[in-house]
């Protein structure tokens, strides 16, 4: 375990009283300081991992270290160290922002400072509405309320439960805002969501939980760049049974019952090589007498990746 993790899962697994195993031998180390996404399918596991984490559901096997305190032998000392943001406000309608936000920071024993809410409360933009009743808030305003509540007593830690469900984009993009200024502040975010277009604006790196295995976790960027790839393709003037010999330097793959020739290359890094690449590849098919009458190119995104990725572990 290095210094910078901050969350150590071990060998975790949950069977649920119905025999459901909902997690099997899951390890995950977070690091202090990032934005992990946890992306997977309904029914994957990921709120049975969270709450495992956080204390609220006993793991069956394994075990889990939070600043190094174990979650259950320790279980004060891990869970305030964490803010756990649920998907929905369940109850205190008829209460205040204000008293909302300090009562939770009481939840955990921590005297009270009106300081430290007033500050969660500006740098969520909540300040102006801490008289209000919650009942009267919009739904954006609801969700900051969330986060006030789990940020109230201080934790390093926040998991986000699925953040932006139902909501629309501009609220979405808003709350990206809001995670991403935690994390400059210093707060460690791990979050869970269907959206694979929220993992791939916001996470430094990203996990995917499928039937409960954690079936990857890696730097966005090092996904995108080992996965994300470009292809170019070209619809032949005239069909080829086989890739000629002098073309085997070039990453081809016939398709289309020989009626096209796919290029595929890594189209987020090495542009210039990339150009380079695609200018000796014309050459060589010209030089080969393969004559296109079409091409067209696309990027896979996050997306194609993850539904891949879920694929291929099926
Ligand atoms: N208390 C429980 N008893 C039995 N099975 C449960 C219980 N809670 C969850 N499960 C099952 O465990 C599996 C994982 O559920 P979980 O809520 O962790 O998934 P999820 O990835 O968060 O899904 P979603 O995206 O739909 O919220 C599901 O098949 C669910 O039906």
């Amino acid at each position: 375990m290095s210094d910078d993790t901050v969350i150590h899962v071990e060998s975790l697994s949950k069977t649920y009283d119905s025999g459901f195993q909902a997690l099997s031998d899951v390890d995950l180390e977070i690091r202090r300081g990032e934005i992990f996404a946890l992306l997977g399918p309904n029914g994957a596991g990921k709120t049975t991992l969270i709450s495992v984490i956080c204390g609220l559901v006993n793991a069956s096997r394994g075990r889990v270290l939070v600043d190094g305190h174990d979650n259950v032998r320790d279980f004060r000392r891990a869970r305030e160290r964490i803010g756990l943001v649920p998907q929905e406000l369940t109850s205190e309608a008829f209460s205040t922002v204000w008293d909302t936000v300090s009562f939770s920071r009481g939840l955990f024993g921590k005297p009270k400072d009106p300081r430290h809410i007033e500050t969660v409360l500006r740098s969520l933009s909540l300040w102006d509405k801490r008289r209000n009743r919650l009942i009267t808030l919009s739904g954006g305003m609801k969700r900051r309320v969330l986060i006030a509540k789990a940020l109230a007593h201080e934790p390093e830690i926040l998991f986000l439960d699925e953040p932006t469900a139902g909501v629309d984009v501009e609220l979405r993009r808003d709350m990206w805002e809001v995670v991403r200024g935690l994390r400059d502040s210093g707060v460690t975010i791990i979050l869970t969501t269907h959206y694979i277009e929220e993992a791939e604006e916001m996470a430094d790196r990203i996990g995917v939980i499928r039937g409960g295995s954690l079936v990857l976790v890696e730097e966005k960027r090092e996904l995108m760049r080992k996965l994300g790839r470009k292809e170019l393709t070209l619809h032949l003037r005239e069909p080829i049974t086989r890739v000629p010999a002098t073309l085997d330097g070039h990453r081809l793959t016939l398709a289309d019952d020989g009626h096209a020739l796919v290029y595929t290359y890594d189209g987020r890094h090495n542009g210039e090589d990339d150009q380079a690449g695609i200018a000796e590849l014309l050459a060589d098919l010209d030089a080969a007498g393969i004559r296109f009458k079409d091409l067209h190119t696309r990027q896979s995104s996050l997306e194609e990746i993850f539904v891949s990725l879920v694929r291929e572990t099926t």
